[in-house]
Parts: structure tokens; C-alpha cells; sequence
């Protein structure tokens, strides 16, 4: 079994045992559940975007500890205030060292959409994003069938929830379907941990014309976000470049700054 396997199997005994704890009805009357989701496509696609969806995770099965004892609050505002278009947030706690009470806490003081990052099998789990103030949710297409991709989807818009399916690979694409509002290409190999940011470029043609494109993994250089740019991605999920330093907040401010800069130079070139 490789780690994805075992991330899976691991979230099939959690979501089972959440049911029994927090049945889906309790859920519904959370109060987030009723409240407004905002858009991450809007976000990508305004004028002068940073296109920057900033990641904040403690851990990861690829780096191990990476911030164990980080406090989420002063991170997630400061990618708010810096221009982030939005905010990726791991809930997995065995591989990732987060938690739902880290969207529930960081929804209370940022405006910018959350993306609930789990590994979402269930639909329980997308009533349990709804009920904890996400507005986006991931389906990972390696561990998914393109039928369930569907349904995971379908239900996750009658949600309100926008959708982001994650691909990796040529295959993946026939997981691509009406539902999902944006593909990300992963450069991070979830079974080997290899990552190539030319994934992105690679497949950037091959995916449907109407959907946002974004790329995820391993990007930390702005002159990445300006080639991924000409091959027509919208959205960079970044989480280790900034979560590596001790204060994030810091190394995302910088980086946004930077990437301005830098796109200013080439509009006037
Ligand atoms: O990052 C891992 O080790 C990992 C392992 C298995 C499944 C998912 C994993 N990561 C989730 C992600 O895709 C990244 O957190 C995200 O794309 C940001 O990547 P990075 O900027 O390289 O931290």
C-alpha cells in the first residue's frame, strides 16, 4: 500500500466513526451550515488577482513536521490582508497535524474563501465542510472513480460549495465533469512524493477550455506563477514555501510583493 492508500483507508475508519459522534442532522444545525459560501472562482478570475492560494498545514506526509506548533490565527490573516484569493486549510489530523476547529477559528477572521483540504470520500464530509464554514472542497481524482468524482460533485453544489478536482495525470482527465468548477494539477506525485511543475505545463492543453485551471505543489519562485501564467493558469496553491518559515506570515507578505513587482515589470515589457 502506498501513503495514499493508507490516508484512505484511515478516512474511511474517521468518517465512520464521526457519523456515530456528530450524526449528519447535528451537523445541519451548525450555524456556518446556513451561512453565505464565497467564491474562490470569482477570486481567481478578478483583474490583478495574485491567483494565490495560500496553504496553511502543520505537517505533511512528504516533509513531516513543517510548523507543529504554529498558531493558525495570525497566519490566515495575514494571507487574507496580503491578497491571497483564498486559503487552503488541512482538517486531516493524523497526516497533517490540522483540525475542523482551524477553518471553524480562521472563518471567524478572514473574508477570503476556505478550502476544506481533506480527502473526501463521504458525503457526510461535504455537509461537514458546509457546517464549518469552508466554501471550497477538494476531490482527489487518484483515489475516486469518475462516477463518484460526479456524485461527490453534484452533491457538493446543491451544498453551495465550488468544487475542485485534483488530477495528476493524463488519465485523470476523463474525471473531469460539469460539476467541478476547477481542475488543479497536482506537480506533487501522491504516491512517490516527486514533484515536477512541469505536470502542470504538460496538461495544462488537455484540460477543458471552460474550466479555471491552477496548479498545485511545490511552487516557491515567482518566475513558476509567471510561466505557469502564459500556459493559462489562474491559481497557485502554495503551502510549504511559507509554512517552512517561522512566521509565515512574513514569507507570504514578501512573496506577494515580489510577484507584483514582477508582474508589473512583464504587463510593461
Ligand atoms: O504534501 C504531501 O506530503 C501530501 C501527501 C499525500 C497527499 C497529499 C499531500 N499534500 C497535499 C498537497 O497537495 C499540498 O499540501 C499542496 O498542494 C501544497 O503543496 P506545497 O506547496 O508543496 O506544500
Amino acid at each position: 500500500m502506498n501513503i495514499l492508500d493508507n490516508i484512505i483507508a484511515s478516512k474511511r475508519i474517521e468518517v465512520e466513526q464521526k457519523k456515530e459522534l456528530v450524526p449528519v442532522e447535528d451537523l445541519k444545525t451548525f450555524p456556518l451550515y446556513a451561512s453565505m459560501c464565497n467564491s474562490l472562482v470569482s477570486n481567481l478570475l478578478a483583474e490583478g488577482s495574485t491567483g494565490i492560494i495560500a496553504e496553511f498545514k502543520r505537517k505533511s506526509p512528504s516533509k513531516g513536521v513543517i510548523n507543529a506548533d504554529i498558531q493558525i490565527g495570525p497566519v490566515v490573516e495575514t494571507y487574507d490582508a496580503h491578497g491571497a484569493a483564498g486559503i487552503s486549510i488541512l482538517t486531516d489530523e493524523n497526516y497533517f497535524g490540522g483540525s475542523n476547529d482551524d477553518i471553524i477559528y480562521a472563518r471567524d477572521i478572514v473574508s477570503v474563501p476556505i478550502l476544506r483540504k481533506d480527502f473526501i470520500i463521504d458525503e457526510y464530509q461535504i455537509i461537514e465542510a458546509k457546517a464549518i464554514g469552508a466554501s471550497v472542497i477538494l476531490l482527489i481524482a487518484a483515489n475516486l472513480t469518475p462516477q463518484r468524482v460526479q456524485e461527490l460533485a453534484l452533491f457538493a453544489k446543491r451544498q453551495s460549495l465550488e468544487v475542485l478536482l485534483e488530477i495528476h495525470n493524463e488519465e485523470e482527465l476523463s474525471h473531469i465533469c460539469t460539476e467541478v468548477d476547477i481542475v488543479g494539477v497536482n506537480n506533487r506525485d501522491l504516491k512517490t512524493f516527486t514533484v515536477d511543475v512541469n505536470r502542470s505545463i504538460e496538461l495544462s492543453e488537455k484540460i477543458p477550455a471552460d474550466k479555471i485551471k491552477i496548479s498545485e505543489s511545490g511552487i516557491s519562485d515567482v518566475d513558476t506563477i509567471l510561466r505557469l501564467r502564459q500556459h493559462g493558469y489562474k491559481g497557485f496553491l502554495i503551502g510549504e514555501n511559507f509554512m517552512k518559515h517561522a512566521d509565515p506570515s512574513i514569507a507570504f507578505a514578501d512573496f506577494v510583493n515580489a510577484l507584483k513587482a514582477a508582474s508589473k515589470v512583464e504587463m510593461e515589457g
